[in-house]
């Protein structure tokens, strides 16, 4: 594979929202969050407890249950191009031959209509001419438009659908997914690793037939052939004396050992993408270290794309190449893992990086005190202000979006009104208003 492909995104999350309604209010767990995962990479997302994270991974896998959804606007996109080959294959009907359908696409038009109250700024883009046709889509406006079906989730961009061999780019929407398409996207190409191994494992199965029926559904496998490949699977994730252990019940594996087996479970999948979420949280510090470990083997192996969720900075440290830190419901700063411990630049950042025990100079572990808010109304200004020792008056009156650190350097980006550092506050909060007024459609700049 070349520098190029590697470069590209697996997985593009724009402008994620989802929320909660219910009686009492609406919870904006998931306030319009974007980010992406490069393949072979681990991507951590890391904040306090209601920051969002949890919600973030189940948008990801398709797994919001009522009475939370994920909104019109939001794109989970899985970039990979034998997946949608396969689901081109498999599921025609919900295929769309994009760059036929662009023959029929005025952008311009489009934004004009009466019925269409999104900006170009919405987005990402200044004019409405370079909004491109697969980002409406992916975001869900092209079928209110006569543009797609609504259950259209595979989008190609390069190539013909009918001989989906020779399909050359595409996507496979996810928050367009429903019924079988999703069903083989969740827990196949994509597996997930939840903190409770107990809530994976079904108590009243060997740990074997549990492994094995994941070889059956997503290898093919049956009979000596799963049993073998699950015993080499419990090798894998260094479970000893995988032969005998695959005839063991859940409670007889320790916590640690339940963990690996859950591991196994998901790499049965044969994953392209692998989300974890706090998957060391419940174990004793030696076991923890031992699991990171072995996730960081495997994901090196299996050239396995990983999103990694917890609330420690020390485990993020230790597993990831980048890092989404997450609050009340948005990201406020992005980094490669080593710039972002050298140079952290969101006031929320440096306070998660204090409370690292060991890090602090004095005696006493330093906390961010307060908690995260629940994000109920849309952002109207910093929602970290109330607790930030930085704020100044308008963190009260202006909503800080992504930024750059410093003027042109892109991956390192903090939504705080002190950013980008090399301009002066008056102009950083200024760009801060210009960037909300177009994104909400006051000023078309
Ligand atoms: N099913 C639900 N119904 C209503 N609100 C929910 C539901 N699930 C999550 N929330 C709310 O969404 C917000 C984000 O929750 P989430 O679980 O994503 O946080 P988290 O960052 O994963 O926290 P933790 O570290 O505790 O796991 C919280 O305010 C939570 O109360
Ligand atoms: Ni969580």
């Amino acid at each position: 594979m070349s520098a190029e492909t590697s470069a590209e995104p697996i997985l593009d999350v724009r402008n994620l929202q989802t929320a909660f309604f219910t009686d009492k209010e609406t919870i904006r767990a998931v306030d319009g969050v974007s980010f992406d995962i490069r393949r072979g990479e681990t991507v951590g997302i890391v904040g306090e407890s209601g920051s969002g994270k949890s919600v973030t991974a189940r948008s990801v896998m398709g797994l919001v249950d009522s009475p939370g959804r994920t909104l019109q606007g939001s794109s989970v996109r899985f970039n990979h191009l034998e997946t949608v080959r396969e689901y081109a294959s498999k599921f025609p009907d919900r295929t769309v031959d994009l760059e036929a359908v662009a023959a029929d696409y005025d952008p311009v038009a489009l934004f004009d209509r009466e019925t269409v109250d999104i900006t170009p700024a919405a987005f990402g883009y200044e004019s409405a001419a370079d909004v491109p046709l697969a980002d409406v889509v992916a975001a869900g406006y092209g079928d209110e438009l006569g543009l797609v079906d609504e259950d259209d989730c595979v989008f190609v961009t390069d190539g013909n659908p009918d001989t989906p061999t020779e399909i050359a780019d595409g996507f496979v929407e996810i928050t367009r997914l429903s019924g079988e398409p999703r069903r083989l996207m969740r827990g196949g190409r994509i597996a997930m690793v939840f903190q409770d191994p107990l809530t994976s494992l079904n108590p009243v199965y060997t740990v074997g037939n549990q492994i094995k029926e994941s070889v059956r559904l997503h290898q093919g496998l049956r009979g000596e052939a799963a049993t073998q490949e699950a015993i080499e699977l419990l090798e894998a994730v260094g479970i000893p004396d995988a032969r005998r252990r695959i005839n063991e019940y859940p409670h007889q594996f320790s916590g640690g050992m339940r963990q690996r087996a859950v591991i196994a479970m998901a790499l049965a999948c044969e994953p392209e993408l692998l989300i974890c979420d706090e998957p060391t949280t419940a174990l004793d510090v030696t076991i923890q270290a031992q699991i990171l470990d072995l996730l960081a083997e495997l994901q090196a192996e299996r050239d396995l794309s990983m999103m990694f969720i917890t609330h420690d900075m020390g485990v993020i440290a230790e597993i990831t190449d980048r890092v989404n830190v997450m609050y009340a419901g948005e990201i406020v700063e992005t980094a490669g893992v080593n710039e972002l411990f050298a140079d952290p630049r969101h006031p929320y950042t440096r306070g998660l990086l204090q409370s690292i025990p060991g890090q602090q100079s004095g005696d006493r572990l330093q906390t961010i005190e307060g908690n995260v808010p629940t994000p109920n109304e849309p952002a109207t200004s910093c929602r970290f202000a109330p607790r930030c020792p930085k704020a100044f008056d308008e963190c009260d009156a202006v909503h800080p979006v992504p930024v750059s650190v410093e003027e042109g350097t892109d991956d390192h980006t903090a939504a705080c009104l002190l950013c980008p550092g090399d301009r002066s506050t008056n102009e950083a909060v200024d760009q801060h208003r210009r960037r909300n007024a177009r994104r909400t459609g006051g000023d078309t700049e």
